[in-house]
């Protein structure tokens, strides 16, 4: 029996980048000698201590198609997001000969995807690479969209660089191995792409939060579409977050301040998730956001295991790394709230009071 065709979607060209597919199917890896492109001699394939045994199978596969092909081990999660790892795959590559027509393959999760791409951004200025997302939250979100970036000490992502890759392979195969904590952080970025754009997606969790929480679930394949369709129309017309992009950040402004108070060993998508908990109750008090949709960004939240609640007496700490968020202005502080199901806009400036009492609804 074949296998079934993958599905394809496509991320348009932005800001005079070149558009390319994001394909979701089983078996995919026949697809990446494509993707690599041709009169490629390197390859250099990035991937984490976890997944050793899939990057090693990757760089001989590769060598067998006649690339000179190189593993580089990462750390797992968030130790890979640093400069001294990303010099150190500097080195690798500098060893290697690594030229400008040479390209990089991150295989990993979000973690690892945002450190090859930032390091295909960096070496020489900008070589060609592809993403190979592990993880639920890699394929829907991480991978898709050319963000790319390293975590300093004063916080998330703060250095890093607008670098789409050439494609990105979705192998739902890989999500068997992933441990069910993982699996269910994912999720928080599926439930944000519910409530900023596809609220068909919140539907599907709803209809039996349980099978969302394993690869085998019913409608594993159309969460992952559905997602990754909203991130690619979205970036499609952004791609440097001049505007509309910024809806993506839902829920980050607060999440990006805990996994620095928590030094990264909080998953993204848990710190998202209390995030979102926190934009749906400072859009509920500030005047914006109706009551079911508030009370929803709970119940779904909840109902697949993800956390809600953050300590109170850590605001103070989370509101000065907050100023340093990426949306911010000057001074101003910005978050993205919803004006209604599936319609995110900016909130700016909110009045101290009503942010306080938004993260007090937080901290339960
Ligand atoms: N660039 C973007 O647009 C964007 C979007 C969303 C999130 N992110 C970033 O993504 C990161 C989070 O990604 P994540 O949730 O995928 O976590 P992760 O990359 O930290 O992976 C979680 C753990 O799972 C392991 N792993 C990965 N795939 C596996 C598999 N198939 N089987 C077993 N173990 C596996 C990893 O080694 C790691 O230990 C954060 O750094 C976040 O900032 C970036
Ligand atoms: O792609 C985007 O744009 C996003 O905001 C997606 C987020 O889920 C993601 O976590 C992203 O890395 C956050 O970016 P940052 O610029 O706020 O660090
Ligand atoms: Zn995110």
């Amino acid at each position: 029996m074949s296998a079934q065709a993958p599905t394809r979607i496509q991320v348009a060209g932005s800001a005079g980048t070149d558009p390319y597919d994001v394909l979701v199917g089983r078996q995919l890896l026949g697809e990446l000698g494509a993707l690599i492109g041709p009169r490629v001699k390197r390859v250099a394939v990035i991937h984490p201590e976890a997944l050793a045994e899939t990057g090693e199978a990757l760089r001989a596969d590769l060598a067998g198609q006649g690339f000179e092909a190189v593993a580089i081990q990462v750390p797992n999660a968030e130790e890979a997001k640093t400069a001294e790892v990303a010099a150190y795959c500097w080195k690798a590559l500098g060893q290697s000969g690594f030229t400008r027509s040479d390209v990089i393959v991150g295989v990993g999760g979000g973690a690892t995807t945002d450190l090859a791409g930032f390091v295909a951004a960096s070496w020489l200025r900008g070589v060609r690479w592809v993403a190979v997302p592990t993880t639920v939250l890699g394929m829907v979100d991480a991978a898709v969209g050319g963000k790319t970036g390293i975590n300093t000490a004063e916080g998330k992502n703060l250095v890093g660089a607008f670098h789409p890759p050439a494609g990105v392979l979705c192998d739902l195969a890989a999500l068997e191995s992933l441990p069910v904590h993982d699996y269910v952080s994912g999720l928080a970025e599926i439930i944000k792409a519910g409530f900023i754009a596809d609220p068909v997606i919140l539907d599907l969790v709803e209809a039996d939060p349980q099978a969302a929480r394993t690869p085998a679930g019913p409608h594993t394949a159309e969460l992952v579409e559905r997602s990754i369709r909203v991130k690619a129309e979205v970036v499609s017309g952004d791609l440097k977050e001049a505007g509309r992009r910024e809806i993506l950040n839902y829920g980050h402004t607060l999440a990006h301040a805990i996994e620095k108070n928590e030094r990264y060993q909080w998953r993204h998508g848990a710190a998202v998730s209390v995030g979102m908990h926190f934009a749906a109750e400072l859009g509920r008090l500030a005047g914006r956001l109706d009551d079911a949709t508030a009370d929803r960004h709970r119940t779904v939240l909840e109902s697949v295991g993800l956390p809600l609640s953050y300590r109170y007496d850590q605001w103070p700490k989370l509101l000065e790394t907050m100023k340093v968020d990426k949306k911010s202005r000057g001074d101003l502080l910005r978050f993205i709230v919803l004006d209604g199901l599936a319609r995110p806009t900016v909130l700016e400036g909110p009045d101290p009071a009503v942010l306080l009492a938004a993260y007090g609804e937080v901290a339960g």
